[in-house]
Order: C-alpha cells, then sequence, then structure tokens
C-alpha cells in the first residue's frame, strides 16, 4: 500500500485558494474552499465502512464493493420490420342470405422498427449481446371486414454519441418492384399473360375451395405495390446517422410491410365471388452497425495504477475496480458526475451552447497506458480508440511515482504517434477506396480515355464500401485538438510537492510557449492550462474538477 501523509498539506489548499478561474463566465462554483473529508460530488454515497472493516470505504473499497465492467463500443445489429398479416377470404352469411358478397377485411401491416438516443445509456454491451431484433407480423384480416391489427414495434435504444451506418439491406418489395419494372419493359404481353397467374407467394385461396376451383380460378393481374405511410418517413438507403443528442421522440429506421387486400378488393363484373385474396408483403430487413463515437464528456488518461478508478469513484457513484497493481481497468468505466440533483444548490451552474442547463458530466476512466501502447503494447490500441472519444481529457498524472512532467510527455508521446499512425490509415484507407482505372481489354483507348491518357491522368473512381464488407473507420477528432488538463493526484503522499511545483512551472512554460507542445503537433489545442492537485483517496480537492471540465466543454 501506499503511504499516506498523516494530514493534508496546506499548499493544496493554498493553492486552491488562489488559483485563478479562467472560465468564471460560465461556471459558478459554490463550494470551493469548503473541505469535507471523502467528499463526492455525485449524490450522497452510502458509506461502506464497517465495523468489521473500518478502512474501507466508497473510494477504498472492498473487492466486494467493485461493479462489474460491462461495455461493448460496437455492435452489429440486423434489424426485421414486421411482414405484412395476409388478407381474408371470406363472404356474408345471414339467415336466407345463403351466398353473401365477399367481406374479407385486410391484413394489418407488420411492426415497425424504431431508434433513439438516450441519455443514462454508456455502452452498446445490451444490444451486442442479441443482435437480431425482429418487428411483429400484421395479424390476418378476418371475416365481416374486419382488419387484422398491426405489428408490434421494436425499439432501440441506443447511448447518446451513437453512430448507426448500414452494412446492407434486404427489401423484398423493391426487389419485387424492381423485378415488375423489368419485366413490363421486356415485350409487350398478350392477353393471356396479363390476366394474372397463380402464384404462391402472392396470392392465398379460400382453404375449402376445390382442385377445379383452383384450376379453373381467373386471377386478375397482381394489383400495385404498395408501401405503408409510414415508409416515406424513412431515412434514406444506406443509412448513416450521427446521434450526437438526445432524441425525445424515436426515429423511424425501417418501416413494417404492408398487409394483404381482403377478397373484396377483387370483386369484379366477371367474379362476384372472388376466392382469392392477396398475401402480406415481407418485411424489409438492414444489418446496421453501431458504433459509440462519443464515450464521455471527460476522459482519464494516465499510466496503469495512477488512480484514475479511484478519481471516477470520489466523482461518481461508479464501483469501479481499484487495486494497487496494473490493470485493474480492462474495460472503460463510465460514471456520472451529477452537478444539479435539483436538491439544493448545484455544484456547477452551467449551460450548454444551447442554453440548456448542464446538469451532469461523463466521465470515462480508461484503462492504463504504457510505453509503445500505441504498438499495441499493453491494452494499447484499444484503449487509445476510447481517448479519441471524449471531449475533454484529464490526464491522471500520479505525483508519488516519479516525476510528473515526464509522466504527462511519456503519455502525450504515445497519443501523438497514436494520431500519426491514425491518419496514415485513414490515408490509406482512402487510397484503397480510390481505384486507378484504365479500359481493360481494348488497345484503341475511348476517346476521352485516351485524352486523359496522354495527358498521363488515369481515370480515379471513388469506390464506397462493399455492401457486405466492413465499414470504414469512423472519422475522428485528433486527439491533439482536443482540450486538455492535468489531475495531479496521491497528493497527500509524502514529498510530492516539489513533483506538483514542477509540473504546474512546466504547464505555465507550455501556455507561455516558451516550451514545445507535448504532443508535438502544430494543430495542438491552446487554452488554459491547469494541473489540480488532489487526493482521489480521500475525495480532497477532486471539486475543482467539474468546474474546470465544465468550463472546457463549454469554452
Ligand atoms: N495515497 C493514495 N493512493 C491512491 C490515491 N488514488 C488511488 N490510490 C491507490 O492507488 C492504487 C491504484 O488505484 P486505481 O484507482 O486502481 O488506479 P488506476 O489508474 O485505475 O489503475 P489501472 O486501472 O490499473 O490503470 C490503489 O491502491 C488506490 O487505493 C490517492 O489519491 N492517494
Ligand atoms: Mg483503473
Amino acid at each position: 500500500m501506499t503511504r499516506v501523509h498523516g494530514s493534508f498539506f496546506s499548499y493544496l489548499y493554498s493553492y486552491l485558494e488562489t488559483s485563478p478561474l479562467p472560465f468564471g463566465r460560465h461556471a459558478r462554483h459554490y463550494n470551493r474552499g469548503v473541505f469535507k473529508r471523502h467528499h463526492s460530488i455525485g449524490p450522497p454515497i452510502h458509506d461502506t465502512a464497517s465495523e468489521d472493516h473500518p478502512l474501507s470505504s466508497h473510494l477504498n473499497p472492498l473487492p466486494t464493493d467493485y461493479g462489474r465492467t460491462l461495455f461493448a463500443d460496437k455492435a452489429t445489429l440486423t434489424l426485421s420490420a414486421g411482414s405484412g398479416g395476409h388478407g381474408c377470404i371470406s363472404f356474408l352469411r345471414e339467415k336466407y342470405i345463403d351466398a353473401g358478397p365477399a367481406n374479407g377485411g385486410d391484413g394489418g401491416s407488420g411492426g415497425s422498427i424504431y431508434i433513439q438516443a438516450v441519455r443514462g445509456e454508456t455502452s452498446l454491451h445490451k444490444l451486442a449481446k442479441r443482435s437480431l431484433h425482429r418487428a411483429g407480423r400484421g395479424q390476418n384480416g378476418q371475416g365481416k371486414g374486419k382488419g387484422g391489427a398491426r405489428g408490434e414495434d421494436v425499439l432501440v435504444q441506443v447511448p447518446v454519441g451513437t453512430v448507426v451506418r448500414e452494412v446492407s439491406r434486404h427489401d423484398p418489395v423493391a426487389e419485387e418492384e424492381e423485378k415488375r419494372r423489368i419485366e413490363a419493359g421486356a415485350e409487350e404481353k398478350t392477353d393471356e399473360e396479363t390476366r394474372g397467374t397463380w402464384r404462391r407467394d402472392k396470392w392465398i385461396l379460400y382453404p375449402s375451395a376445390s382442385m377445379s376451383e383452383y384450376a379453373t380460378a381467373e386471377f386478375p393481374p397482381l394489383p400495385r405495390l404498395r408501401k405503408s405511410n409510414l415508409a416515406i418517413a424513412q431515412p434514406k438507403a444506406p443509412i448513416s446517422l450521427d446521434l450526437s443528442e438526445p432524441m425525445e421522440r424515436p426515429m423511424l429506421l425501417v418501416a413494417g410491410a404492408v398487409g394483404g387486400l381482403g377478397n373484396p378488393h377483387f370483386v369484379s363484373m366477371t367474379n362476384r365471388r372472388p376466392k382469392f385474396a392477396t398475401k402480406g408483403e415481407a418485411g424489409a430487413s438492414i444489418t446496421v452497425e453501431l458504433e459509440l463515437k462519443l464515450l464521455a464528456d471527460v476522459g482519464f488518461v494516465g499510466m496503469p495504477n495512477a488512480g484514475k478508478s479511484t478519481l471516477l469513484r470520489a466523482l461518481s457513484r461508479s464501483k469501479a475496480r481499484v487495486g494497487d497493481w496494473a490493470f485493474t481497468t480492462l474495460q472503460p468505466n463510465i460514471g456520472t458526475m451529477v452537478l444539479d440533483n435539483n436538491h439544493g444548490r448545484p455544484q456547477v451552474q452551467a449551460y450548454k451552447a444551447s442554453g440548456e442547463p448542464r446538469t451532469q458530466i461523463s466521465i470515462a476512466d480508461i484503462p492504463g497506458l504504457i510505453k509503445d501502447a500505441h504498438k499495441d503494447k499493453g491494452l494499447g490500441l484499444g484503449f487509445l480508440r476510447h481517448v479519441e472519444r471524449a471531449h475533454v481529457l484529464a490526464f491522471v498524472v500520479d505525483l508519488s511515482a516519479g516525476n510528473a512532467v515526464k509522466s504527462l510527455n511519456a503519455l502525450w508521446s504515445e497519443l501523438g504517434q497514436f494520431e500519426t499512425l491514425q491518419s496514415m490509415k485513414t490515408n490509406m484507407e482512402t487510397e484503397k477506396r480510390v481505384v486507378d482505372w484504365k479500359p481493360l481489354g481494348s488497345s484503341i483507348p475511348s476517346a476521352p480515355a485516351h485524352d486523359r491518357a496522354m495527358a498521363g491522368q488515369n481515370e480515379h473512381i471513388e469506390v464506397g464500401h462493399s455492401r457486405s464488407g466492413s465499414l470504414p473507420a469512423l472519422p475522428m477528432a485528433p486527439i491533439s485538438t482536443k482540450p486538455w488538463f492535468v489531475v495531479a493526484t496521491k497528493a497527500d503522499i509524502d514529498e510530492t510537492q516539489e513533483n506538483f511545483a514542477e509540473l504546474q512551472a512546466y504547464l505555465n512554460a507550455l501556455m507561455n510557449g516558451t516550451v514545445d507542445h507535448p504532443s508535438k503537433r502544430k494543430n495542438a489545442w491552446k487554452g488554459p492550462l491547469a494541473a489540480i492537485p488532489v487526493s482521489a483517496i480521500r475525495g480532497e480537492g477532486v471539486e475543482r474538477i467539474p468546474e474546470w471540465t465544465v468550463g472546457l466543454l463549454d469554452s
């Protein structure tokens, strides 16, 4: 265990009291300077300290106090809209009317698939567990002109920050439409052909119809293909949505198919008692890839064992696993820091650009980063992928584990190299999609191609992603353009004051431009830099973090 100093250093408090607040315009902080032991920003936490385990607490938990981290940032779903119910073949039967008119109802339409981005969800693991979602089938029509009931809809709720991209689509109605269009254009049809034929997939017959009736039944031409009224509200294929805001109402993704027509639709001069009706259309199905583009408002970046998970626990009610060894955290933990729970004064009063009050901040505690993570060492690239998905980066530096400036530089160096690799990868992907095309098999190039060839150019064709293959990587904001600050943790440990002072001086030099940006990038974010000394294990000093984060989020 680390050695904990008996009382908290006074430098922490003097620093907190005198440090300027560059975001004062945006954020007002009410609790500044108020010292509370085991202070937590989140809602009141039931302290687990018991008589049996006097040393255990929310911030220094027993192994029994860990929550399981379930996390997935990708999921591939197949979403099937419901098929329509079949039309009904029925005739009115009443006393003294033995052969009444046709009165079969139409089939109900199939259920539709909706999507909604909601707050509170932070991971796609629940969706990743079940890949097939099928909306209900419409009920068949019934006698006495009763239509079938609609099929049940399916609502897919995803976290805010999810990107939805279509991988493939199977739409039987569109395919049939295309088929009919080709057939119609092929050649003139004889009378015999236009009369319509028996198609097992389209027509249903009266159950007690005799064989001769089947043989002699005259089918009208198939009715025009119909789509449900909802279909106009469907997003155009291929679907590509960036759900970066919570949605008040669900959005339609795939509309259910329409139901079949009951037999009254086919009454004609020649056939007054049609013994057939149409089947419901088959529902469309799409395969989409969901990917979390935005993980959290702030992401903790630090070496293993720096104290990130403890810090998350100090700021939220997270039950993140904490341990005195490297790689305790293997999956990101997402915590929510409540700024205003509408009980008394908010921790920080801030407003989003839209004017809406900011009531909470989401925090991602990301697995620890080691040297050469960009080469996929440790939890490597998987880890770095999550860093790309936070708005603001909080570098968590352990003051008791060597020189803090060196640690910060080591972290930045990994991020910088990762960024270089990413941009190289994006370039390669774009190159792969742009194919140099030369006319094949002809020694005499066509005139325009010939002209281009003469000019030393080939034709560039941009090839979209293959409909069945994998999708290109999501474009992300470069890490070095994100606002950042430093949380200097374990400040309760002896002799960390000088280390902190050096870190502070380094950040000042960075702000003044006397030293180069640690990411070695020209377009790096330029803004006020702060190092916030905290003791996460005691919950001391952490109250400055929400205030600073809000300032960076809203600036
Ligand atoms: N003295 C002291 N110890 C701390 C503080 N914060 C965390 N620790 C201890 O440091 C150890 C590591 O803490 P974790 O929160 O698991 O660290 P982490 O950065 O999440 O580690 P990984 O998940 O492995 O990357 C634990 O034993 C904590 O109790 C602090 O502010 N002061
Ligand atoms: Mg951890």
